[in-house]
């Protein structure tokens, strides 16, 4: 306890020491000049200015998606004349456009054209994340003034309205879910395939997929684990658009689909696998335990539960966790971002008897933790 404290002050001198260093005009215009140091100087500068500038970076990448620029370039080069007239823009807002594109590597210029760039073109490559920029929007309202999002505790703009089932929990007419159900079916490719490779499926026989969405984890799994016998709850409105998908897919003798709010209404039983997948940050704590809870009671003897989704404090993704899905989460009206540890804490007090991390390849979008009834 001592030795805590003691380091805690030594840790505090020094940070109080750097930060009065880096604010000095004298040091910076040292730094800036001296090689050694210029190298960090500029990239620190390069940092500042990203976090100072970042929302018009992502409203050039809204533009690239809105417009259909990716796409365009995607089939061949195209001089700016021609980008002008396929995106309806005039020759000067097209020439805008593609430079600051260009700038961050969406876009880059060959000859007298253009042609897509590295970033535009591992874009083009998860399609899911065209769908979340074209419906980030409504976020970028809610955050036009932050600070008044903040004071009152999150929810009640264009994001929340977007998705109804944060604050009117067990709700959502077809309509309401329609958009927010394709976009998460859109976006699932990403993580489905994460959490597929990162966990043996083959042990299980019954897979029960609780706020499955439309079902393309389900979908992705049965392709993969031909055997497993697949479960979805959702809400009655996403599980009459779940029973159509089954159907195309020729899956609908292997799938049990029934609808219902997780919270208040009896779980299917018998599954020795349950999956929370990017279901559990929607949910502030009381209701989260409570989910988790009532999965607990819902699995059979030896049964284990899943849960996939972006975490707080993850190592080299911190921005991300509570920064973007932070602020997203706090606009949607409910849950937060959590870190393993707490989630792991969470499945501790569900009455889960241990839990571990699973490695997934990509952390910053999906991290998942296995947890033993
Ligand atoms: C963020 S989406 C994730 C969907 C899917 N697991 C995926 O990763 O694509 C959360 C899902 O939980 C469902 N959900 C939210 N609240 C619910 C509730 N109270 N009862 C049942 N399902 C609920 C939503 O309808 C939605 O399909």
């Amino acid at each position: 306890m001592i030795l805590a404290v003691h380091t805690d002050d030594i840790k505090r001198r020094w940070i109080g020491w750097r930060n009065r260093l880096l604010a000095s005009p004298r040091f910076q215009r040292f730094a800036a000049r001296f090689p050694l140091t210029r190298p960090i100087a500029h990239r620190r500068a390069r940092t500042l200015f990203d976090l100072v500038a970042g929302f018009t970076y992502s409203q050039i990448l809204a533009a690239c998606i809105e417009t259909g620029l990716l796409d365009l370039l995607a089939q061949g080069p195209r001089d700016a004349g021609a980008v002008a007239e396929r995106l309806d823009l005039p020759l000067a807002g097209a020439e805008r456009l593609l430079r600051g594109a260009a700038a961050l590597r969406l876009v880059e210029p060959l000859g007298t054209g253009w042609v897509l760039g590295s970033n535009g073109a591992a874009l083009l490559g998860n399609r899911g994340i065209g769908e979340m920029i074209a419906h980030h929007h409504l976020l970028y309202a809610d955050l036009a003034d932050p600070v008044a999002l903040l004071r009152r505790g999150g929810g009640g703009g264009a994001l929340s309205a977007h998705w109804r089932y944060a604050e009117a929990a067990g709700q959502g007419s077809a309509a309401d879910v329609a958009s927010y159900s394709a976009l998460m079916a859109a976006s699932q490719p990403l993580i489905a395939a994460q959490a597929i490779d990162a966990y043996p499926f083959a042990r299980h026989r019954r897979v029960l997929d609780v706020g499955g969405g439309e079902g393309a984890f389900l979908r992705a799994v049965a392709a993969r684990v031909p055997d497993v016998a697949l479960g979805l709850f959702d809400l009655p409105a996403v599980v009459a658009r779940a029973r159509a998908r089954f159907e195309e897919a020729g899956l609908s003798a292997r799938t049990t689909l029934v609808g219902g709010d997780f919270l208040s209404d009896p779980l299917p039983e018998g599954y020795d696998l349950v999956t929370l997948i990017r279901v559990l940050h929607d949910h502030d704590d009381a209701s989260a335990i409570l989910l988790l809870q009532r999965i607990h009671g819902a699995l059979a003897a030896g049964g284990r539960l899943l849960i996939v989704e972006p975490m707080a404090e993850t190592p080299g993704s911190e921005p991300a966790g509570d920064g973007y899905f932070g602020l997203y989460l706090l606009a949607m009206g409910s849950g937060r971002p959590r870190s393993a540890a707490v989630i792991r804490q969470m499945l501790d007090t569900a009455g889960f008897r241990r839990s571990r991390i699973v490695r997934t390849a990509m952390p910053l979008t999906a991290r998942a933790i296995v947890a033993d009834r």
